[in-house]
């Protein structure tokens, strides 16, 4: 089961496509990262998924509904936190939680309370005394106490501390496994990306380059390392081989559809007598290796 499905979804801003076709499924139960560089397209899909933005063209079910036509009963089981969003400065941290509590059937002050303790939020300060990081907390409160099915986060852990980071993530983590909230996010925090999501999609330039699950896709990249023991350089590489570079006798690439067999064969059909050793990769050096052939498809 999908509580988001897209079907060529776009969004056009004058002359800036800022997504293109975006056909992507969220499942149910999910920790779904959306990566991409600056501008790659992340917060204008979020947008169009939440009805914050119309599409120009495609479409997208979130809940089962056209994003167009989502109403008050899907819109309270959903969350939506932005780095960017807005609050009322001149409401304290309690009256933005007594305004939200009356949207919200699910609203769970159990909940609440525990959050509030967690995250250190003074609830009679005016919001517009609060940091930067504190506002987020106070944002992701009023959308975690109602429990929705669906969370989405863009930028979350932006001007977190480690300790409120680790505590959220541990309540996103929490609230997944349960099975009673799919959070969508997301995030330039590779390292908690890697730690949370168990799905991954990456935009490129308004373009989905790839969408699979964490485990495949760390499973199939490795770095390479071939003592090239004299062997020449072979003229023609698989198109799966990323970054290759040759120095001293040595060379490097990434191997960007690792299967041990099919990569090793590759390897001992170009240098018969080279020693391979494959390394596994973080999702950190993966996006780079990724971002740096965007940069230079020669690479
Ligand atoms: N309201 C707007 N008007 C014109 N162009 C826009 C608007 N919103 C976004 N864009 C453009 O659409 C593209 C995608 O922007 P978007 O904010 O979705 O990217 P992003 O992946 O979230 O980037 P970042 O990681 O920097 O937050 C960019 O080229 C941006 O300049």
């Amino acid at each position: 089961m999908n509580i988001i499905e897209t079907d060529r979804l776009t969004r056009r801003f004058q002359a800036t496509e800022a997504v293109h076709e975006l056909t992507l499924a969220v499942p149910t139960g999910s920790v779904f990262a959306l990566l991409g560089a600056n501008g790659a397209g992340k917060t204008t899909t979020l947008k169009l998924l939440v009805n914050l933005l119309l599409p120009t063209a495609g479409s997208a079910q979130v809940l089962g509904v056209d994003s167009r036509r989502l109403g008050e009963r899907e819109l309270a089981q959903i969350g939506y936190v932005s780095e960017n969003q807005k609050l009322p400065g001149g409401m304290t941290v309690a009256q933005l939680l007594d305004y939200c509590r009356s949207f919200y059937p699910t609203w769970d002050r159990t909940l609440e309370a525990k959050l509030l303790t967690r995250f250190d939020l003074p609830a009679d300060r005016a919001l517009k005394q609060l940091s930067r990081g504190m506002l987020m907390k106070a944002a992701l409160l009023s959308a975690l106490a109602y429990r929705p099915r669906l969370l989405v986060l863009d930028e979350p852990f932006s001007g977190l501390d480690p300790v409120v980071r680790d505590d959220f993530t541990a309540g996103l983590l929490e609230a997944a496994q349960l099975g009673e909230t799919t959070v969508l996010l997301s995030s330039h925090d590779i390292e908690e990306v890697e730690r949370l999501a168990d799905h991954i999609a990456l935009l490129e330039a308004g373009r989905l380059r790839f969408t699979e699950t964490t485990e495949v896709l760390l499973g199939r990249f490795r770095r390479i390392e071939v003592e090239l023991d004299g062997a020449a350089e072979p003229g023609d590489l698989p198109a799966s081989w990323l970054g290759w570079r040759s120095e001293a006798g040595r060379a490097v690439f990434v191997e960007s559809a690792y299967r041990r067999e099919t990569t090793e064969q590759n390897c001992r059909q170009r240098f018969p007598s080279a020693t391979v050793q494959a390394h596994p990769m973080t999702l950190r050096e993966i996006f780079i290796s990724l971002a740096r052939r965007e940069s230079n498809p020669h690479a």
